[in-house]
């Protein structure tokens, strides 16, 4: 076991804090991560304020984790000290239920660990990435390829696999006319990487504010969703639209936005449940969709995909100690397009 430091949230709703955790002895099949960047994901928010649903605190968030591998257990073959890594949303799975061996850890249906406000199977409670260390299963570690610097590869270790894995899957590719609504952290690499696909990107946001950023980030067009001529003209274009909004949306009026057979795909994950009238999914065989992270071998895929497309995150730098203003930043929509903490600060 070893001590190291951490910022935690003592209690729901509380302001983060420096405090000390402990962290397992290296294991055979454990590598030791010094943590170099940790993104700050809108999840850890929704978690740190119990919008899902009970915690457990003191509560170390960050699961878009980017460091190097210090230390490496008598086993490990796939990592080796000095190796440049990442760690996303999941620390460990079943790894024998149909979607584990399939590569869909993400959906183990024999419990999965999650890297924070998780218990693993050893019993012991989870902490994640706003600290400076962490021991992982070497099998749920990533590469992070060379060309891909640490700290804007951080964030795709969950906002990148959340939007990549259901493109991928969505079938985003040259002749697709793709919508991405919200842009903030997985909305901003959404467009990057469908762009990056080849699709025809459209962003769909509440106002035209980050019109220049989008149009940078790889959109063809920028259009306001509080504008109600979107709705009308771009009646029936879209084959897919990617939702990543963290509040409530009116999925009803972007059904319109589909093709027949288009499709919605949400990642958003809002506190509160949604109603929709039925009827919109009926004319043209609409689908809504949702889609969780990525597995382990699809998160290598996509990070070996940014590293080629020379895709990062577009991130603001941040010390420990600018944690809470970054959450409460984050709830306002004031941030462009990912708040990254240097770990070194903690
Ligand atoms: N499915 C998954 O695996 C997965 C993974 C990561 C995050 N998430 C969830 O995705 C959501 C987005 O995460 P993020 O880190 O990108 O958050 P973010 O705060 O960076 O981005 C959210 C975007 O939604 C916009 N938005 C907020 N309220 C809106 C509204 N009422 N109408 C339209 N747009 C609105 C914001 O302006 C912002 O651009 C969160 O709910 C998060 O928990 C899901
Ligand atoms: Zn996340």
């Amino acid at each position: 076991m070893s001590t190291v430091a951490a910022y935690a949230a003592p209690a729901p709703k509380a302001p983060l804090e420096r405090t000390t955790i402990e962290r397992r002895a290296v294991g055979a099949h454990d590598v030791l991560i010094d943590i170099k960047f940790a993104g700050i994901c809108h999840s850890d928010i929704h978690q740190v304020n119990e919008g899902w649903g009970q915690g457990i605190f003191p509560m170390v968030p960050g699961h878009e984790i980017a460091g190097v591998v210090v230390e490496v257990g008598s086993e490990v073959t796939r990592h080796a000290v000095g190796d440049r890594v990442g760690v996303g949303c999941m620390v460990d799975s079943c790894r024998e239920c149909d979607n584990c061996l399939r590569g869909f850890e993400q959906y183990c249906t024999g419990g999965n660990t999650m890297t924070y406000n998780g218990v693993d199977r050893r019993g012991d409670v989870t902490y994640g990435g706003y600290s400076k260390q962490i021991v992982v299963d070497e099998n749920y570690v990533v590469r992070i390829p060379e060309g891909l610097p640490l700290d804007v590869a951080a964030p795709l270790l969950c906002a990148g696999i959340t939007v990549y894995s259901p493109l991928k899957h969505w079938g985003v590719g040259p002749g697709k006319k793709v919508a991405v609504v919200g842009l903030g952290g997985l909305g901003h690499m959404g467009v990057k990487i469908a762009a990056a696909l080849g699709a025809e990107v459209t962003v769909l946001s509440q106002s035209l504010r980050k019109k220049d950023d989008g149009l940078k980030l790889g959109a063809r067009h920028y259009r306001a969703t509080s504008d109600p001529a979107t709705f009308t003209e771009l009646a029936g274009t879209f084959d897919v639209i990617l939702s990543t909004v963290s509040a409530p949306l009116d999925f009803g009026a972007y059904l319109g936005l589909l093709r027949s057979d288009g499709a919605i795909v949400n990642v958003g994950a809002p506190e509160e449940p949604i109603s929709l009238n039925l009827f919109g999914l009926l004319g043209g065989r609409k689908t809504l969709a949702g889609s969780m992270i990525g597995g382990i071998a699809e998160t290598q895929e996509m990070l070996d995909f940014c590293a080629e497309h020379g895709l990062g995150s577009e991130i603001e730098l941040i010390g420990a100690d600018e944690i809470n203003t970054a959450y409460q930043r984050v709830l306002a929509s004031d941030v462009r397009y990912r708040f990254v903490i240097d770990t070194a600060t903690i």
